[in-house]
């Protein structure tokens, strides 16, 4: 990868341990991710993907390592990262127009009330809210809730997106849609995204790379599962694709039975982890052909065990 738009370099997290001592959460934790890229992190419960994105966010300083982002080290919050929380985190008090329009305000110090206004409201537009304007959020369901939290992240015009969860709060079907709108969104502008998600077919679904981190404490990268689906890819076709089933095979195996114990072995390399793609042959991956196609499903074409690629260096 050439270009390490964010760079995490051997970031640990401990905790002071309640008898003294400490406990490693994770450590030696090296990634990088290229600009425009969308990339979900799956591992189990504790492992530490929360921790993570709040140093990414500045929330949290890691206890060794650094993260640097567009060449400059994180050294607190800003602007050029937004947060979308699993819980909407809006101000009850503000209408849908207000609580964009009050991100707005803190980035664009001096424009005009009506200038923050158009702005907010062109956000407002693009995660279909339109006419929803004045509601306050009690008068809004959970879906409209988390676009009222992705136009207002969106609005502030972030180079990154940071995720955590964001739909896991919601019914199927509105899960689905925000899915596309945020596919879309990202899409056409170019956005950055990390995103933590416990959804398989979520992560392949939205991710160009997806993240598979054992379990904690102690945790650590095992895997970067590189995506054969195209980046304009629909829901509809995303199951057709020929190394669909081996991906998502792949990652399920990991989860159960790979992240409990992951045997890292003497040469497993923390700022050089390895990246598969499932299914593929190890040089070479067919061109997607739809299933009616050929005679052959692609199901049974998806067969077959992941094949590490060349290691290639996320350090
Ligand atoms: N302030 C804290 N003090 C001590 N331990 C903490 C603190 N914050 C988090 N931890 C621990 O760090 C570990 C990682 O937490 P984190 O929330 O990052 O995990 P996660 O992978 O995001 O989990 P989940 O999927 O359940 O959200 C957990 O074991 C948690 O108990």
């Amino acid at each position: 990868m050439t270009d390490k738009f964010i760079s995490i370099e051997g970031i640990a997290r401990r905790y002071p341990k309640a008898g003294g001592g400490d406990t490693t959460i994770f450590e030696n934790l090296w990634l990088s991710m290229a600009r425009g890229e969308f990339v979900c992190v799956i591992g189990h419960s504790g492992c530490g993907k929360t921790t993570v994105l709040n140093i990414l966010a500045g929330l949290d300083a890691p206890s060794e390592g650094a993260v640097i982002v567009d060449n400059q080290a994180i050294a607190g919050p800003s602007l050029d990262r937004a947060v979308i929380f699993q819980s909407h985190a809006l101000l009850p008090w503000r209408t849908v127009l207000g609580n964009v329009a009050y991100a707005v305000a803190s980035k664009h110090r001096r424009w005009s009330a009506a200038q923050i206004n158009a702005h907010a409201q062109r956000f407002i537009d693009v995660v279909g809210l339109t006419g929803a304007e004045h509601k306050r959020p009690a008068e809004l369901s959970g879906g409209m809730k988390q676009r009222v939290g992705i136009a207002r992240a969106l609005s502030i015009e972030p180079k990154i997106m940071l995720m955590d969860e964001p739909f896991s709060a919601l019914d199927a079907l509105t899960r689905g849609t925000l899915q596309d709108e945020v596919r879309r969104i990202c899409l056409e502008t170019g956005q950055t995204v990390f995103m933590i998600t416990h959804d398989v077919d979520e992560a392949i679904y939205l991710a160009d790379k997806v993240v598979l981190m054992t379990n904690g404490p102690g945790a650590v990268i095992a895997e970067i599962v590189d995506n054969p689906l195209p980046k304009t890819r629909a829901r509809a076709d995303v199951h057709k694709h020929p190394l669909y089933y081996a991906v998502r095979n792949h990652i399920i195996d990991f989860l159960v039975a790979r992240s409990k114990s992951f045997d890292k072995g003497a040469a497993y390399d923390p700022r050089n982890v390895p990246v598969v793609r499932p299914g593929a042959a190890p040089a070479d991956v067919s061109p997607f052909v739809p299933a009616d196609a050929g005679t052959q499903s692609n199901t049974d074409r998806a067969s077959g065990p992941g094949f590490p690629l060349a290691r290639e260096r996320t350090g």
